[in-house]
């Protein structure tokens, strides 16, 4: 049945629900409010295993982006350092976009896109076979996301953001966008090869 809500999984203080792309899941923080403020747990390798996240996170990264319109991406490491990513955004908002790149998916080519802002009390996981990037849609907006494999700058690649293969609608056209020079400068899709 297409269109029931998919069955979110649960354990502890985090929902996981699965998203239209298997693998990525959204991931429901529980904030508890009281007088002074709010508390939240965000990651608890016993619950995520529960949920059936196995891996280890190893590095922990943040990014500040001054501007809205600001994308990075789309990036991955290829293996043997591939990186399975857990994202969640500090202050402002972003659209986060996850593409497939298991050579063997038969939803390859296809992504994943969410709104994530501090507020929503959410996160994306997205497993290693994945192209991550994202845009801002608030300024000064702060992204915080585990990794787990390490940096490896020799294993850095990435994938067109703008790809019209790829048809991601970012909310940001190219005149518009923020952009690194390294990004500028990434193949397209159809000039990648089998990666995962
Ligand atoms: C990703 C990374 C970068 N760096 C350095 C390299 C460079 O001088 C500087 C900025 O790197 P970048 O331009 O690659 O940063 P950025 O464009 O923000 O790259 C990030 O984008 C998002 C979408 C991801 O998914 C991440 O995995 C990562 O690729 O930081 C590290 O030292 N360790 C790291 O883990």
């Amino acid at each position: 049945m297409p269109d029931e809500a998919p069955t979110p999984l649960r354990s502890g203080n985090f929902q996981a629900t699965p998203l239209p792309l298997p693998g990525p899941l959204l991931i429901t923080l529980r904030p508890f409010a009281d007088a002074r403020g709010a508390f939240a747990e965000t990651y608890s390798r016993r619950d995520f295993r529960a949920l059936g996240i196995a891996e280890e996170f190893v590095q922990d990264n943040q990014s500040l982006s001054r501007h809205a319109g600001t994308v990075r991406g789309l990036h991955f490491q290829a293996p043997p350092h591939a990186q399975a990513k857990l994202v969640r955004v500090l202050r402002g908002r972003i659209l986060d976009v996850a593409v497939d790149l298991r050579a063997a998916s038969p939803t390859f080519g296809r992504h994943i896109a969410v709104e994530l802002a501090a507020e929503y009390a959410r996160m994306l996981y997205i497993p290693v076979g994945f192209a991550h990037g994202f845009a801002t849609r608030a300024p000064d907006t702060e992204v915080a996301y585990k990794a787990s494999a390490p940096y490896a700058p020799e294993a850095d690649r990435g994938l067109a953001w703008d790809d019209p293969a790829l048809g991601i609608a970012w909310g940001v056209g190219p005149q518009q966008a923020i952009l690194s020079d390294k990004d500028r400068r990434l193949p397209r899709l159809a000039e990648l090869g089998p990666i995962f």
